[in-house]
């Protein structure tokens, strides 16, 4: 579905190094590296929110990738003095999907989080932020899904909840690729991981035991 080819990207110093990989449809795939690898960088690359420097991000499908793609970022921004239900309802409304107010409620409840949408999202917790944040991505119902580090500040019971959403999505037909320095987080979900090390991609099939997928990390990062 998409296939990234010797993808390079420099601030200062040349962070991707020559990124070299490929995404398929109903496969999850974790996104591990150091901190400040480029993990960030990349998802926002291929999101069409940074710009590259050289090498090529091809989408089989012949729409464009930014009609394709959404990006959870890590640091979720809102119009913090509307409550989490007007959000939804705006960015149902930028994005054209049509949904009666009926509609975005059933859509509220199905993703857990009613309890708190009258409530302004400026008096929101992390983890209330990060959960209105994927729900507005399954919402939009994107071909393809970026998550950068999305369960770090959710409870347990959340956790839970939105690896099954997540599961189910890419399942249903779709690819979700997730950031995260959780080992035991990546070892559930991926069906590949995504090592980011020295300006590098090393993918590899998620089919180790928890304990073997740690050392192997380990042992490349
Ligand atoms: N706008 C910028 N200008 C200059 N340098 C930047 C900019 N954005 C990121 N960087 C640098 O690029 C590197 C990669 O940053 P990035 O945020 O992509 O890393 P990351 O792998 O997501 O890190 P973390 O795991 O800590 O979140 C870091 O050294 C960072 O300082």
């Amino acid at each position: 579905m998409i296939k990234v080819n010797n993808l390079k990207k420099s601030y200062r110093l040349e962070i991707l190094k020559g990124v070299t990989f490929k995404l398929d449809s109903k496969k999850i795939y974790c996104l591990l590296g150091r901190n400040g690898a480029g993990k960030t960088t990349l998802m926002k690359i291929l999101s069409g929110i940074l710009t590259f420097d050289s090498g090529e991000i091809i989408v089989k499908d012949k729409q464009k990738l930014d009609e394709l793609v959404y990006y959870v970022s890590e640091k979720p921004t809102f119009l913090e003095y509307l409550s989490g239900f007007d959000n939804l309802d705006f960015i149902q409304k930028i994005h054209k999907l049509n949904l009666s107010n009926n509609d975005l409620k059933k859509f509220v409840e199905n993703m857990g989080i009613q309890s708190f949408m009258n409530e302004l999202v400026i008096n929101y917790s992390h983890g209330m932020k990060h959960q209105l944040a994927l729900a507005a991505a399954f919402l939009k119902k994107p071909k393809i899904l970026f998550l950068d580090e999305p369960l770090v500040s959710l409870d347990p019971i959340n956790i839970a909840f939105f690896r099954d959403k997540i599961v189910r999505y890419a399942r249903e037909g779709n690819t979700v690729l997730i950031s995260t320095h959780m080992i035991p987080i990546a070892h559930k979900l991926a069906d590949e991981i995504l090592l980011l090390k020295d300006g590098q991609i090393h993918q590899f099939a998620n089919n180790f035991n928890e304990k073997d997928l740690e050392n192997y990390i380990l042992q490349i990062i």
